[in-house]
Parts: C-alpha cells; sequence; structure tokens
C-alpha cells in the first residue's frame, strides 16, 4: 500500500498520552511511513512497503521460520508479535501506542494476488483504527473540545472498543497458548533427558523453536560476547548462570576458537577447565552446522562429507568418573544444540557402549582402556577419524603414570593425519551472515537485515578477496589439540621444540596465491597480543614409547601454532616476573603444582594409631556436609569406612577395585547427600567436580605432590572456600618435606597447623578404640559367615550329602583346616578342579567335621556375645555429640609440639582467613580461634591447638 503524501502540517499541542503516540509513531515513521495531518486528525499514514522489519517479518513468516508463539523471532525495539497464524501476524507495542497491527500474510507463491492490509491502532483505551491503514493520533476529547470532533470521536470509540474487545479476547487466547506449548515442551526435554542416558547432548538445533524464556536479558552473559560463540551455547550457557568466563577460560577461547590454535593449558582445580576446551569445541561444532546450512541454500555443490556424522572430537581422561563428568559438562552447554555427545568408559557394557557407537556421536569422552579396545575391535565410528577435528588430553600429566601411558599411545598412533586445508575466515562469515536468524532478538531495526541473493553473493566475493592476510593464507591441518591439567610439567627438551623459529614442516604459507616454504616466524605469528605465545610444533615421527611428560607432550601430534596459557599463577611466573627477558613460555607450565587460591591448606601431626580419632573429629566438626577423605590404599580404605560406619558417620567408600556399577552408586549418594563422608583412594583425587565440599582430609600425606594438589582440588572449587587438613605421622614427615619442596614451597615453609580440641580428640579415641574391637570382631563373624557360605556351596558340589546341621562345623572350620582337606587351583579353563579328595574320603571328613561342631558353636556365641556388649558400649557413648563434654584444653603428651605453643610463632600468623575457612566448616568458634592466645589453649580454654613440629 502506498502511503498518501503528507498536506501541510501545522503545529500543535499533545497531552502526554499523544506525545507518546507521537513519539512511537516517529519511530514506525522511520520504518516506513509519513506523519499527515487532516483536518482536526493527525495521522500517522503507514507504509508497510518501505518497512524494512515488517518486510523481514512477512519473509520469516512465508518461510515457514515462524510460528505462533515465536515473538523472540518477531521481536523488535518497536513491537513485538504476539499472535502468528495463517492470516495474522499481531503485533503490539511497548510505547503503548502501536499496540495492534494486523497484517495479512501470504505464504510464498501466493504474494502476487493476495493483499496484505496492515491496520495500526492507538494504543490507549480510546483507540482508532482506520481502515486504510493509517495510525491516527488524536489529542485527548476533553482537551480539543472540538465538537464536530467529537461526535466522531464517540462512532469511533464505539467501533474501536467492541474491536479492542475482540482483539483482548484473542490476546488472552494465544497467551495462554504459548504457555501451554511451553509446557509441554519443557516436559518434552525433561523427558528426552531422563529416557536417553546414553548419549548426551541438545535435543535437536531447532532454535528458532527453543523456549523463549531463557532469551532476552543479554546483559547476563554480555562478557562472553567477545567470543562470538553461537547463541545456542550463549543459552546454555546464560541457563547455567555462568556470568563470565573464568581466567583460563579467557586465557584460551580467543586463541581457540578464533585463532583455531592448539592449547596447552594449565589452571588451578576448579578453574572451569573443562569449558576451556569444551566451548571451543562446541562452537566448531556449531560454526559447521551453519556452514552446512549455507551450502544447502545458496551454493551449488554440496558440502563436502555432508549427511555422514563423523566422530568430530575426542576427549580423553584418565577416570571413568571424570569422563562421565566431563561428557555431562559438555552436554549441558550443548543442551539447545542436537550435538550428541557420549562417554566411553571401562566397566560398563561394551555392547551398549557400541550401540551407543552407533549413534554416531560428534563428541566422545573417554578413559584410553575402553577406548583403545573398541578402536581394536574395528568399531566403525571410532576408525573413521579422518574428520576428527579435535584431540583433547584432560589431566594429561596423568595419562602418562603406569596404566594409561601405552593405551593412549595406541590411541593416538590409531589416529590418522588430518588432511590439510586453507584457513579461511569463510565459516565465521557464513556464522555472522546467518546471525540475524540465529540472534533474531538482537535484530534491531536495521534495514539491511535482507539482502538480495545477488548482493550477498557480491558480498561474498567481496568478503573473500577482502580477507584480511592472516586470515585467509595459511594451510593448515584441521585439526586442534588441546592438552590440560592444573599440574603440567613442560620439561626444557620439549620446551625446546617450542622454539619460534622453527615452522611447522606441514604448514605452507600462501601468499596471494603463491606458495611459499614458511620460513622463520614473522608471517606465522600473529602479532595481535593475544598470540603472543604462538609456536609451532614438528608434529612427531615416531611416536615415544617411554611414560614421562616429556614423551607425551612428544607423542601428543601438534598440527598448529601452539599457545601455552597458564594461569596457574605459579611460583615459576613470580620468577618470571623478576625475569622478564626469559622467554614467556619456558617460564610458564613449569609450575608443577600450586593448590587452588581458595582452599586452605592445614596439617596436622599426629601418630598412627591417631589418624582414626582425628578423622572422626574432623567430620564430626564438619559434620553433616560433604568431606571427602583421600588415602593412599585400598585396605586402609576399607578399614576406615567400616569403623566410621561402626560410629555412625555415614560415609562410603571409592576406589578402583569396585566394580563400576558399585562405584557410580557410591558417587551418587555422595553427591546426593545421602552419604556425608566419602572415603576415597586417588582414583577421585583428579577431576571430581562435587557440589559442597568444603573439607578434604588426608589420612595419609599423598606418594605425590601432584596427588596432593588434585585432592585438595576437590574443595575450593568455582570461587567457593574450602579447607584441606594433611595428617602426618613421624614416619611421612620425608614425605610430606618432599612434597612441600615439590610444590615449591620455600626452604623452612611448614602447613599451618590445624588447631584441634586435645579433649574432644581424647573422646573421639576413646571412640574408635572401641570401634576398633568391634571392628574385629564383625570382621571375623562376617569372614566366618562367608567361609560356610563357601563351605556349603562347596559340600553341595561335591555331592557330601551334609546334614543341617552338619553345616555348622563348615562354619567353625579354620583356614588351615581347610587346606588340610583339600587343594584347589586352577586349570587350563579356568575351572576350578578339587584335587586329592578322593584320596581323603567323604566318610572321614563327615566324621571329623562333626567332631568338631559342639565346641565352635560355643565359641560362636561367645563372640556374639562380646559383639552385642561392645555394641551397647559405643551405642552409648554414641549418643552424645562428639566434643559435647569439652571442659578444659588439655596437651598432648606425645607431642611435646602441641603443648604450650610458645615457641610456634606460626601459628600466631595464622590468616584470619584460615580462621574463617574454619568457620565455614563448621568448628567451634573458640577451636578455630587462632592467635597469640591459642598456641596452647585458647581462652575459654577449650583448645588446644596442633601444631607441626619444626624440621
Ligand atoms: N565461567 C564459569 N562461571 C562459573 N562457574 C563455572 C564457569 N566455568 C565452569 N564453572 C564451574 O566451575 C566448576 C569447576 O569446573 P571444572 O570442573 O571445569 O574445573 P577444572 O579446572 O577442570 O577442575 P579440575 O582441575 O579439578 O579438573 C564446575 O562446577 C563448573 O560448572
Amino acid at each position: 500500500m502506498k502511503s498518501n503524501t503528507s498536506s501541510k502540517k501545522k503545529p500543535f499541542k499533545l497531552g502526554s498520552k499523544a506525545r507518546k503516540a507521537l513519539k512511537a509513531a516517529q519511530k514506525s515513521r522511520a520504518s516506513g511511513g509519513e506523519f499527515i495531518e487532516e483536518k482536526q486528525t493527525k495521522s500517522f499514514r503507514y507504509d508497510e512497503d518501505k518497512d524494512e522489519e515488517l518486510k523481514r517479518l512477512r519473509a520469516l513468516y512465508a518461510s515457514g521460520a515462524v510460528e505462533e508463539g515465536d515473538d523472540e523471532v518477531t521481536e523488535n525495539n518497536n513491537w513485538h508479535a504476539i499472535d502468528v497464524n495463517s492470516q495474522f501476524l499481531v503485533g503490539s507495542s511497548e510505547e503503548g501506542f502501536v499496540s495492534l497491527e494486523v497484517l495479512s500474510l501470504e505464504k510464498e507463491g501466493e504474494k502476487d494476488d493476495a493483499k496484505t492490509k496492515t491496520t495500526v491502532k492507538k494504543s490507549a483505551s480510546k483507540n482508532d483504527i482506520d481502515d486504510d491503514g493509517s495510525i491516527t493520533v488524536r489529542k485527548e476529547k476533553e482537551k480539543e473540545n472540538d465538537e464536530n470532533g467529537e461526535k466522531k470521536e464517540a462512532t469511533k470509540s464505539k467501533a474501536s472498543n467492541a474491536k479492542e474487545a475482540r482483539i483482548l479476547k484473542r490476546k488472552k487466547r494465544w497467551k495462554e497458548k504459548v504457555e501451554e506449548a511451553k509446557k509441554r515442551k519443557r516436559n518434552e526435554k525433561d523427558e528426552a533427558k531422563r529416557g536417553d542416558g546414553e548419549t548426551a547432548g541438545g535435543g535437536g538445533g531447532d532454535y528458532e523453536n527453543e523456549d523463549d524464556d531463557l532469551l532476552g536479558d543479554e546483559e547476563d552473559v554480555a562478557a562472553w560476547a567477545q567470543y562470538d560463540l553461537h547463541p545456542l551455547l550463549l543459552k546454555a550457557i546464560r541457563k547455567l548462570r555462568f556470568t563470565s568466563p573464568t581466567p583460563i577460560q579467557e586465557k584460551v577461547l580467543h586463541p581457540a576458537i578464533k585463532g583455531r590454535m592448539d592449547i596447552v593449558g594449565a589452571a588451578e582445580t576448579g578453574s572451569g577447565k573443562t569449558l576451556a576446551f569444551g566451548l571451543p569445541i562446541l562452537q566448531r561444532l556449531m560454526q559447521d552446522k551453519e556452514e552446512e546450512k549455507w551450502y544447502e541454500e545458496y551454493a551449488d555443490e554440496e558440502k563436502p562429507g555432508k549427511g555422514k556424522k563423523h566422530l568430530r572430537a575426542l576427549i580423553v581422561t584418565p577416570t571413568r568418573e571424570l569422563a562421565l563428568q566431563v561428557a555431562k559438562m559438555l552436554a549441558d552447554v550443548a543442551i539447545y544444540t542436537g550435538i550428541q555427545i557420549a562417554a566411553i568408559v571401562g566397566g560398563m557394557s561394551k555392547q551398549k557402549q557400541e550401540r551407543v557407537l552407533k549413534k554416531q556421536p560428534e563428541i566422545i569422552v573417554a578413559t584410553p582402556g575402553r577406548l583403545w579396545e573398541l578402536i581394536r575391535d574395528g568399531d566403525k565410528h571410532l576408525t573413521s577419524l579422518e574428520r576428527l577435528t579435535f584431540l583433547t588430553l584432560d589431566e594429561a600429566d596423568r595419562m602418562v603414570e603406569r596404566g594409561h601411558f601405552k593405551e593412549l599411545e595406541s590411541v593416538i598412533k590409531s589416529i590418522p593425519e588430518p588432511p590439510e586445508t586453507r584457513r579461511i575466515a569463510r565459516s565465521a562469515k557464513l556464522t555472522k551472515r546467518k546471525q540475524p536468524m540465529m540472534a533474531a532478538t538482537k535484530v534491531s531495526n536495521d534495514s539491511k537485515t535482507k539482502k538480495g541473493e545477488e548482493e550477498e553473493e557480491n558480498e561474498e566475493k567481496n568478503d573473500e578477496e577482502s580477507e584480511p592476510a592472516a586470515d585467509n593464507r595459511i594451510m593448515a591441518r584441521d585439526r586442534q589439540t588441546f592438552v590440560f591439567s592444573a599440574t603440567l610439567t613442560v620439561p626444557d627438551e620439549v620446551k625446546y621444540k617450542l622454539d619460534r623459529k622453527k615452522p611447522q614442516a606441514s604448514s605452507k604459507k600462501v601468499n596471494n596465491g603463491k606458495k611459499k616454504d614458511g620460513g622463520g616466524s614473522s608471517g606465522v605469528e600473529n602479532n595481535n597480543g593475544d598470540y603472543e605465545n604462538a609456536y609451532r610444533l614438528e608434529p612427531p615421527k615416531e611416536l615415544a614409547s617411554t611414560n614421562t611428560m616429556g614423551n607425551l607432550m612428544k607423542m601428543v601430534p601438534f598440527y598448529g601454532r601452539v599457545k601455552l596459557c597458564d594461569v596457574s599463577d605459579s611460583v615459576t611466573k613470580k620468577k618470571k616476573d623478576n625475569n622478564p627477558d626469559e622467554s614467556s613460555s619456558k617460564a610458564m607450565i613449569t609450575s608443577t603444582t600450586k593448590v587452588a587460591s581458595k582452599v586452605h591448606e592445614s596439617a596436622l601431626e599426629c601418630t598412627d594409631d591417631e589418624r582414626d580419632a582425628l578423622t572422626l573429629y574432623l567430620l564430626s566438626a564438619h559434620a553433616g556436609k560433604p568431606s571427602i577423605v583421600f588415602v593412599n590404599a585400598i585396605s586402609s580404605l576399607r578399614r576406615l569406612t567400616a569403623l566410621l560406619k561402626l560410629m555412625k558417620v555415614n560415609a562410603v567408600g571409592l576406589h578402583a577395585g569396585m566394580q563400576q556399577r558399585a562405584r557410580l552408586k557410591a558417587l551418587d549418594r555422595f553427591k546426593g547427600n545421602k552419604a556425608s563422608a566419602l572415603i576415597a583412594t586417588d582414583v577421585a583425587a583428579r577431576g571430581l567436580d562435587i557440589k559442597g565440599v568444603e573439607l578434604v582430609v588426608h589420612y595419609q600425606v599423598p606418594r605425590q605432590a601432584d596427588a596432593y594438589v588434585h585432592r585438595c582440588g576437590r574443595t575450593g572449587r568455582a570461587n567457593l572456600s574450602g579447607v584441606s587438613v594433611a595428617l602426618v605421622t613421624p614416619k611421612e614427615r620425608s614425605r610430606y618435606l618432599a612434597m612441600l619442596a615439590a610444590m615449591g614451597r620455600e626452604r623452612g615453609f611448614r602447613l599451618p597447623p590445624f588447631p584441634v580440641a586435645e579433649e574432644t580428640v581424647r573422646e573421639a579415641t576413646k571412640r574408635v578404640q572401641l570401634a576398633k574391637r568391634l571392628d574385629a570382631i564383625v570382621h571375623k563373624n562376617e569372614k566366618k559367615r562367608a567361609d560356610k557360605a563357601w563351605k556349603k556351596r562347596t559340600a553341595e558340589a561335591m555331592d557330601l550329602g551334609l546334614d543341617a546341621d552338619d553345616d555348622s562345623d563348615f562354619d567353625k572350620n579354620s583356614d588351615s583346616d581347610d587346606q588340610d582337606v583339600m587343594h584347589f587351583s586352577d586349570n587350563e579353563d579356568g575351572v576350578q578342579v578339587i584335587e586329592d579328595f578322593e584320596s581323603y574320603g567323604k566318610h572321614k571328613m563327615k566324621k571329623e567335621l562333626t567332631q568338631k561342631k559342639l565346641e565352635r558353636e560355643a565359641e560362636l556365641r561367645n563372640v556374639t556375645k562380646r559383639e552385642i556388649s561392645l555394641r551397647n558400649e559405643l551405642d552409648r557413648l554414641l549418643k552424645t555429640p562428639l566434643g559435647a563434654k569439652r571442659q578444659s584444653a588439655l596437651t598432648s603428651q606425645k607431642f611435646p609440639t602441641r603443648e604450650g605453643g610458645k615457641q610456634f610463632e606460626k601459628t600466631k600468623k595464622m590468616s584470619s582467613s584460615f580462621a574463617s575457612a574454619l568457620d565455614v566448616i563448621g568448628l567451634p568458634k573458640e577451636s578455630s580461634a587462632v592467635g597469640p592466645a591459642s598456641a596452647g589453649a585458647v581462652a575459654g580454654g577449650a583448645t588446644g591447638a596442633r601444631r607441626m613440629r619444626r624440621m
């Protein structure tokens, strides 16, 4: 519809409502209308053909991209769609003026015949609609006092009231529908999540139709804008409430996403490394999806490899639980994208995992053992790695340890070299061009949103021609390698490889179409400060066979420029600051071990016997909240867990010797607050992200400093505080000191002592002693019961035909008896056979067993009595909470270092932050109080501070 040209314009006075209306009309004018004045009526003639926004909306609708309820797509500054159906697009303005637009829209093809009709109406209660498509702006009737005008107003207002009522009714209906649809979508999503435990990942990537309640407030994720992340990733980030990137993410995302560089990254535990390598992967996959769409829409040819789902990213982690956690984290971020992520770990059904692999997930997070097993078995998805774009080693330093290295090496060897591609910014451009669709919420009234195809083609040509040299001219292998850990060391021999003067053999520079051999660094490196640590590594010709970190670094194929990202706030960094001449690469990533800054470390000197009591003391002080106790051996774990359970501590064990199902169940119980203490070996030391853990106890000093750092890292994560307490016996002292030295701590540095109430510790000791006695009996009885069951089964298998009574004889047979009777060995088939049985004779055996019957039954009865009485005694003690009877501070007899404390000035220096950290873990105020008075006994008298002997 063409606009009427304006008649002469007269100045007029408007009320506040009308002024508002006028403002809106003027805005609309900018998008294609014209303000006119007719008699007493000030009208805005609306020329919809000139309205770019309207055109865009119509095109969206015609293409089927917009459906009812998709107001997120059609929203703009002036108004947003409130209803879309086959006939009408109804919009309302936030300004309150253009309250309604009824646009009849045609599907493509019908365009020529159908007429588009637009009616825009005043928003105030007395709105006017002009059938010719004009917006009418009126002065308020009372103020105008024009008779004719009044008459007109009256008529119009009647008509408009009726219409308004209809519109309101329609609005209401629409709102209900939208709510219903949203609810349905949410339910569907929840169900999909519950139902598909095998592969995690987003649900379809149809972002135009996504639930819109998460979009809108761009402020929440504004800090991420610099990385041009795909809107669906941003949407998930916003949902996760990650308002800004963490330091390691800040450092990594630019070079990894925009520079497509390889990354060697070190950052303290709990600092968000998973997303530092996860986001570049997801972003690239989304870019590729956009590119595929572009090919579909614009290009004559099909995108190479289209239709096939390839494995695009392989992430290897040292433990199964970590693999599952990483997969879950990525799935959370990929929730809206349709990207499929699967975890392939040992201890779970291989068949099930093969089924998962048949779905061809784009991202796999795996442990090396099972991964190699499946590759060796020739799994199709895992052996078609020609499009593998990302190889990530999480906790890389752990990979070089025993048990992982060989398998990892085999996996890496099995990955073919990636194809060489020209690195161009095309995908980025495509993404940019498609952004209006993806981020339609951000679309402004900019009239450039839609371009003719010809125009686009030209633009693309120009783009490519005018592409910045650095982006357009590098031939690069299309694979990025990420190596991450909190405790990463790159030895000098490997750093030598990072010599910037060595160009990568497979890299070629393309300069204005002419290929040149890469010579020197100048052309290769980006002068942008972001990439100041950019290096190229030669891909290794021979893979290393010995398991050192250096060899891992040699074994890992770096095909592109490598960026070293170290935000571990290391000692070596300080060294670097003092020596600015030193190459940054050489100074960084040498920081082996650094405990996360939010973890308050402490130590407690104790004897072997005291370990259990102190552990009980610490767990009780922190009762009800999740704590982790790390032990060095499975046997210690079993004993301690049983002991704690007897003392009514809700403890659960986790170690590598457990069935995978039991491992996951234990972890689930702990995560779900069904157990308050996790007793674990170092299998749980790395990577596990368990919310709310505030206390980590090192029951024994770990064998390596990096294990200590990772153990500590289970608390103090994501900017929260936590406390670590290392129990150190005299025997462990040298290991403890070596550990401090390995962490770069100054000579003479000791961890601050953890203050304890000695009297309470003694109370704990009493309970522990009782529990130990009880445990010994329970253990013995359990063993007997197990023996009994086993012997019964064996006897049945031998067809001895024992009486019911005879069963008890087996109960009471000692191990030595058993050995006299039978000898078991494995035959070649692994089947147990009984040797010497025939020679012994069934009859003789039966008789012998019967003779011992009475005597052993009596013994069993006694044992049971003892067990019951011990249980009762312990129960009596446990009725009073630990520490409730504490009255005065006493010093330890065994540890002069814990007495008086005058000579231990360090305690005085214990920071107030440590004191408050103790508060965090719930220690009573006086026990956590530190300062001069706490040197032995704090005022109030209840606390004796244990402290480490100066060594
Ligand atoms: N940008 C962010 N903002 C807020 N929280 C974040 C952000 N990125 C990650 N997190 C959260 O921080 C926690 C730790 O992240 P992550 O597990 O990736 O740490 P990590 O550095 O890998 O730790 P570790 O070295 O122990 O494996 C997680 O709970 C994660 O959800």
